[in-house]
């Protein structure tokens, strides 16, 4: 309970948002959806999309795990990521006053104004509670403005997320992303037949009758779709909190999912690691310490391919996977390694491990 209590009081700002008054301050929007939904494909699309505005970025993501999920990111993303900022907690809004709103003070005091900020929560974030930022802080209020909040949900998966249970107290935050949500995207058509995104647009719209809803693969959005909403303008800071519903005392993050990242040196058999992740995904026959299967919902990693002289991303969704070999040579000089980042539920990081080593062939 302790990270709760160091969430803070809510303060409504000064009626500045009021009255649409909000000329010279700077735009955020917040981008959430769950694990793997195609938020940082939304953002990467955005960043290469022509455009006349500065836009600056914000990722903050889940676990433990930070340091490397930064650099998976950012070797996919290229130079994209001029702004970076990592916000160490899983839980933006648990660690507001140091993280999230220090974060963006320094990135303006750093880099003087931008057009617009975008902030990524992490795929298990309360978009109410990390919305809840914005009225706060008062000095940070007179300088930038919530416009929105975007949800992307995954076609595939959303109805799988949105009907998982969660132990008393806890919200199922699938749901909430949706219900929140200025701008729906439902991303990853590609993935559905049409019954299929019936369904899921049926399910969406029961949550969030009002909402404008896009649907893209790859969260190929118009940018005019998603920015400057001025979805908040008409709220005073109290409206704003009635309509997030704020109950801070409420634990909101799942703590059964967690994530395990490692680094191995080595270069791996690509046909073994197949296999590994086979038996992980699709077989589920890969055991925690208890013998529960392991759940993985997400999983990320930077690899060294036998054979391939490029440094490899793999992705995971689910049971989806894919490798893709990125444009970054390996140095002759340096050591070749690999990255791992798994989220999900029973997973143990030792076992997860040595089954990983076993598939690394030589040094
Ligand atoms: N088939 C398909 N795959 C997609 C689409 N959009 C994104 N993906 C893939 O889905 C995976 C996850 O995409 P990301 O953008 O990293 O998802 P995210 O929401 O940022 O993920 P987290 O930050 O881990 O929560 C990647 O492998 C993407 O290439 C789409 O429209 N269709
Ligand atoms: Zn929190």
């Amino acid at each position: 309970m302790d990270e709760e209590e160091d969430c803070p009081e809510l303060v409504p700002i000064a009626d500045n948002l009021q009255n649409g008054q909000t000329d010279n301050k700077i735009p955020v929007s917040i981008i959430t959806g769950y694990l793997g939904a195609g938020k940082t494909t939304l953002l990467n699309y955005i960043l290469t999309e022509q455009h006349n505005k500065r836009i600056a970025v914000i990722i903050n993501e889940f676990g433990e795990g930070s340091a490397v999920e930064k650099s998976l990111s950012i070797s996919q993303a290229g130079e994209l990521y001029e702004e970076w900022l990592e916000l160490r907690n899983g839980c933006l809004c648990c660690s507001v006053k140091d993280n999230g709103l220090k974060a963006i003070e320094n990135l303006m005091q750093k880099k003087g104004k931008f057009d617009y900020i975008l902030l990524e929560t992490t795929g298990l974030a309360d978009p109410g509670a990390v919305a809840s930022m914005f009225w706060v802080d008062a000095e940070l209020g007179s300088e930038i403005y919530l416009d929105g909040i975007v949800s992307v949900v995954d076609a595939k998966y959303v109805m799988k997320h949105l009907r998982e249970e969660k132990p008393e107290g806890l919200i199922n935050e699938a749901a909430r992303q949706v219900a929140l949500a200025d701008v729906l995207i439902i991303n990853k058509t590609d993935l559905v037949s049409e019954e299929e995104l019936h369904a899921v647009r049926q399910a969406l719209r029961s949550i969030n009758g009002h909402v404008k809803t896009l649907e893209t693969q790859r969260s190929r959005v118009e940018l005019k779709d998603i920015l400057d909403l001025h979805a908040f303008d008409s709220f005073s800071g109290r409206g704003l909190q009635d309509k997030l519903e704020i109950n801070s005392s409420l634990p909101h993050l799942d703590k059964s999912i967690l994530t395990v990242t490692f680094e191995v040196a080595g270069i791996v058999n690509e046909e073994n690691l197949n296999l590994f992740i086979q038996n992980l995904l699709w077989e589920k026959n890969v055991l925690d310490k208890s013998g529960h299967p392991m759940e993985v919902i997400r999983l990320k990693g930077l690899m060294s391919l036998k054979g391939n002289s490029h440094q490899v991303i793999l992705q995971g969704v689910h049971e989806l996977y894919d490798f893709e070999t990125t444009p970054v040579r390996w140095q002759e000089s340096s050591e070749r390694i690999n990255r791992m980042v798994f989220i999900g539920r029973h997973l143990d990081k030792d076992i997860l491990k040595q089954l990983f080593l076993s598939v690394v062939t030589d040094t």
